[in-house]
């Protein structure tokens, strides 16, 4: 099969098919020497499946590894090729539904296509519409107050952050629910589930096993959150290593002595389990300090000035002063044509049933892009160009 040269091709664009082909509702996007097909039908029913056609390989369909969620089926899209993904744009589907990218030829999609030789490899990622900030990871030995602190900011600002429920083998603890602290899981399900791809880390810590999987970030993004990640060192390395683009925060304690008192005076692990996690602690500070791995560190000696610390870190006093209101919505014209000018993608309702549909001009930026797959993309942002009263609120706190 072999790598098609497609790097040029995709900045050019060479072929594109914006509208679906009627009957078939499957789009074909030309890049360099492969045909993407995406779509289909079968028996009535509409899939989104993905066929490469390889001019390579002397114009045969090749195998499609297809990574991420795939969207749901949808009644037509249309595929609008960017620099290393294609753009879908679902018809008639749900307002947080409508927009998706096959991601083509991103670092992830490279990074993977070398674990799958002899094959294709594409990725898919939900579109989050608005300027999300990426991802925070906090890590710090147990009892050192991360969930102290994440409780906090979660309650200073519901709106702006979302918990990643992480899953865990351990049993809960007497206030703890499950779905809430933690999706509590038994440990042969767990495997498969990492087996199966559904994890973006996991590790063994105090041993049992803990995890975040690719749905709790998801879930997070398609709140139109901030997503934060309570995790230990080893995970804190695995996200580092992933494509999940994060803030790394390492929180430390004053010493091994106040740790210890925290420990204990929490009161939820046996003695045992207290010795276990000190004596871990001491690894997990140095590689905390050292390893190159976080981005900032801070000690949590008194909470209020920690607190107030990581908030900076956060650029929490900008947001308090100027909140930024942002469309998280479309209402995508069910009858619409697509084209594209650089970086922006225009939507025209082509609807004939009311005239002044027909004036509805949707203006999708995609020149801030964040993120991708496996997880969502950030950084949609939406204009209407020509809008009318029903189908735009103009302030940007509805949908569009
Ligand atoms: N700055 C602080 N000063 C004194 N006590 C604190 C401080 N921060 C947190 N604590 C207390 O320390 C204990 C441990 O905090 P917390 O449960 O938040 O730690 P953690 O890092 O989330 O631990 P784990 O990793 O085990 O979940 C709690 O009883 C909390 O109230
Ligand atoms: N690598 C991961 N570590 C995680 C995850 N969720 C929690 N943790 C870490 O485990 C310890 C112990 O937590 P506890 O609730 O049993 O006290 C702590 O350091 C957490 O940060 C995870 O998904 N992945």
């Amino acid at each position: 099969m072999g790598e098609a040269p497609i790097g040029q091709d995709l900045q050019n664009g060479n072929d594109n098919d914006f509208e679906s082909k009627s009957g078939t509702f499957e789009t074909s996007t030309i890049i360099g020497e492969k045909k993407y097909v995406i779509g289909g039908t079968a028996g009535g029913t509409f899939y989104v499946k993905v066929q490469i056609l390889d001019n390579n390989c002397l114009g045969e369909w090749v195998n499609v590894v297809e990574l991420g969620t795939k969207p749901i089926s949808c009644n037509g899209h249309s595929a609008v090729l960017l620099k290393d993904r294609i753009l879908i744009l679902k018809k008639n589907s749900n307002p947080d539904d409508c927009i998706w990218f096959l991601e083509v030829d991103t670092t992830y999609v490279r990074q993977q296509q070398k674990k799958n030789l002899g094959t294709e490899v594409v990725a898919w990622s939900k579109g989050v519409i608005g300027n999300v900030e990426k991802p925070v990871v906090i890590s710090g030995p147990s009892g050192v107050g991360k969930g102290t602190l994440i409780s906090l900011l979660m309650k200073e600002f519901p709106s702006m952050f979302g918990f990643s429920v992480s899953h865990t083998t351990r049993a809960p603890r007497g206030m703890e629910k499950d779905g809430v602290h933690y999706h509590f899981t038994e440990k042969n399900v767990m495997e498969k589930e990492i087996k199966d791809g559904k994890f973006l880390e996991f590790a063994s810590v105090h041993g049992n096993l803990y995890g975040t999987s690719v749905e709790a970030v998801e879930l997070v993004s398609d709140a139109g959150k901030r997503c934060i990640l309570d995790i230990d060192v080893q995970g804190a390395r695995s996200v580092r290593a992933s494509p999940l683009e994060a803030m790394f925060i390492f929180i430390c304690p004053p010493s091994m002595d106040e740790l210890e008192k925290r420990l204990r005076d929490r009161g939820t692990e046996t003695e045992e389990q207290v010795l276990k996690r000190l004596r871990n602690a001491q690894a997990e500070i140095e590689q905390g300090r050292s390893s190159g791995i976080f981005d900032h560190i801070l000690f949590n000696d008194n909470l209020e000035d920690c607190y107030e610390n990581l908030k900076k870190l956060l650029g929490l006093d900008e947001y308090a002063t100027t909140p930024k209101s942002v469309p998280k919505e479309i209402n995508l014209p069910r009858d619409h044509s697509v084209s594209k000018i650089d970086d922006k993608i225009i939507i025209n309702s082509t609807s004939s049933k009311l005239e002044k549909e027909s004036k509805n001009l949707i203006m999708l930026d995609v020149s801030c892009l964040k993120g991708g797959a496996p997880g969502r993309t950030r950084g949609l942002n939406i204009e209407a160009i020509d809008s009318f009263s029903e189908g735009f609120n103009g302030n940007g706190n509805g949908p569009i």
